[in-house]
């Protein structure tokens, strides 16, 4: 609670300089982060006063005697203490309710969190400590509650400040890593965000005297009248993020829009994949891109071959839960992911982290969980990715994640690495398109921008330049 509240203060002090400060404290412990963060902002000589709730927490009560010991002023909160004393105040804090609540909001809090709301809304910059009072922390969704202009969070990212309705209450959102004992880490918050520095790290740097054959042969299994372009944005994708050799195996007449791309059309499809032997095999697989209804057949076949493999589209399938190893990495949208588990899809948008946990015990190897953020589950644990943009919800960005991963892993990226920093390749990719394209962005722009995202990457890294 002590490196909680100190946190606070300082970015209060960093965000705010000089505000007179205006703290309400709850009777759990995320009240008690209030009493210590209005001391530490004393001590910087910050003008700071409590609005407090009794307090029930045995820290909190012991932080409220050490804030009044200092000369801290604490009076009762209520909405009309509230309205009366934030009009002199320049910043707001909810220390209310943090990862404790239990909903629904009790009436008589429902009534200051609107307050807060309303003070807000004439103008007054809010501020909540750990997660915005009336969230539950593990979930996505959002009933009444405070509305903050920026989150300080403690030890961990919540589910809820990172997906859908909950997170947009959270502002901007800053992480207080506190060195805390593992019993105190809440469940929901052991979800990472890496940093761009360490997803440029994973990304290879190619020896000088590299050819195409030892920059990843990649194999693009996909394609069935009515969807051959699925597997070429999948193909493109995967020489955009620098593979040496690309073929696309389809059993359907596939569009020949990029000479780079080899094209093999199979009139018994199961028959060649049945057929390839050991030394004729590619260094990674991606599959099920518009495969049609053989998907689940042919991704048998290959996930017999035990090579690195991007599972897609038709190929999640929950008939091959079992079938796949640790190289595979699958790559389900919220759909796919509910028919993976037999949930619904809102099932799955409410709780992403938890999802992306069950598919992977599921399935075995790595699993993308695609969404605003997506979330990669891995045998090492979950991490959210960054960045994006909302003109990627358009068709054929899954294809070309899915070459992009491929790629990766066909130049001997792991497939959790490949997956963290493929994931975050192509949201930045999609940030540089947005430039130019906004909401009409496509997976070809995406796809032309993957040189420069791997560049950035690389460079947030400190790494060589090179890149694709
Ligand atoms: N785990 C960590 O990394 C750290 C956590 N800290 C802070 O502690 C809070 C969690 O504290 P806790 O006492 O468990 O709960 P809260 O303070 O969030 O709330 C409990 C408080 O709220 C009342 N309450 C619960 N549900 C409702 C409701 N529906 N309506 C009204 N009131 C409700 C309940 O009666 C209690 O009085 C965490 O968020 C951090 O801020 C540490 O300080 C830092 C490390």
């Amino acid at each position: 609670m002590e490196e909680a509240g100190r946190a606070a203060a300082n970015e209060l002090r960093r965000a705010f300089p000089g505000q007179a400060t205006l703290l309400l404290a709850g009777g759990g412990a995320n009240g008690g982060d209030a009493f210590v963060a209005a001391r530490h902002l004393l001590s910087l000589g910050v003008g700071a006063t409590v609005l407090a709730l009794p307090a029930r927490h045995p820290l909190t009560r012991r932080n409220r005697a050490r804030w009044r010991a200092v000369g801290g002023q604490t009076f009762a909160l209520t909405p009309a203490a509230l309205a009366r004393r934030s009009r002199d105040a320049g910043v707001l804090v909810d220390g209310l309710l943090g990862t404790g609540f239990q909903p629904p909001l009790r009436p008589a809090l429902a009534e200051v969190v609107g307050a807060v709301n309303a003070a807000r809304a004439r103008g007054l910059a809010v501020v909540s400590l750990d997660l915005p009072s009336g969230l539950d922390a593990a979930l996505a969704e959002a009933g009444l509650s405070v509305q903050a202009n920026l989150t300080v969070t403690f030890s961990g990212l919540k589910p809820a400040l990172l997906f859908g309705p909950a997170a947009e209450r959270a502002g901007r959102v800053v992480l207080a890593p506190l060195r805390l004992p593992p019993e105190w880490a809440t469940a929901e918050a052991l979800a990472q965000r890496p940093l761009d520095a360490d997803l440029g790290a994973c990304l290879p740097v190619r020896a000088a005297g590299a050819h195409k054959g030892t920059a990843g042969r990649v194999w693009v299994v996909g394609g069935h009248p009515g969807t051959a372009g699925a597997p070429v944005l999948a193909g493109w994708g995967a020489l955009r993020t620098g593979a040496g050799l690309v073929t696309l195996h389809s059993g359907a007449e596939v569009p020949l829009l990029h000479p780079e791309l080899m094209v093999r059309r199979h009139s018994d499809l199961g028959a060649f994949l049945d057929g390839v032997s050991a030394n004729g095999r590619p260094d990674a697989v991606a599959l099920g891109m518009g495969l049609g209804p053989d998907a689940a057949d042919h991704a048998r076949r290959v996930l017999r071959w035990g090579l690195p493999t991007v599972l897609d589209a038709d190929a999640l399938q929950p008939e091959l839960a079992g079938s796949g190893h640790d190289r595979c990495v699958w790559t389900p949208h919220p759909g796919e992911a509910a028919r993976l588990l037999g949930h619904t899809a809102a099932e799955v948008t409410r709780d992403p982290l938890s999802a992306a946990r069950a598919l992977q015990a599921q399935l075995g190897g790595v699993v993308v969980l695609k969404g605003g953020p997506s979330v990669v589950a891995a045998p090492g644990g979950l991490s959210v990715s960054r960045g994006g943009h909302p003109g990627m919800a358009s068709a054929g960005m899954g294809d070309t994640l899915s070459g992009i991963l491929a790629a990766l892993l066909g130049q001997g990226v792991s497939p959790e690495d490949a997956a963290r920093s493929g994931v975050r390749l192509h949201a930045r990719a999609g940030e540089r398109a947005a430039r130019a394209f906004g909401y009409g962005l496509s997976a070809s722009d995406v796809a032309a921008e993957l040189g420069g995202a791997w560049h950035d990457l690389q460079a947030a890294a400190g790494a060589p330049g090179g890149g694709t």
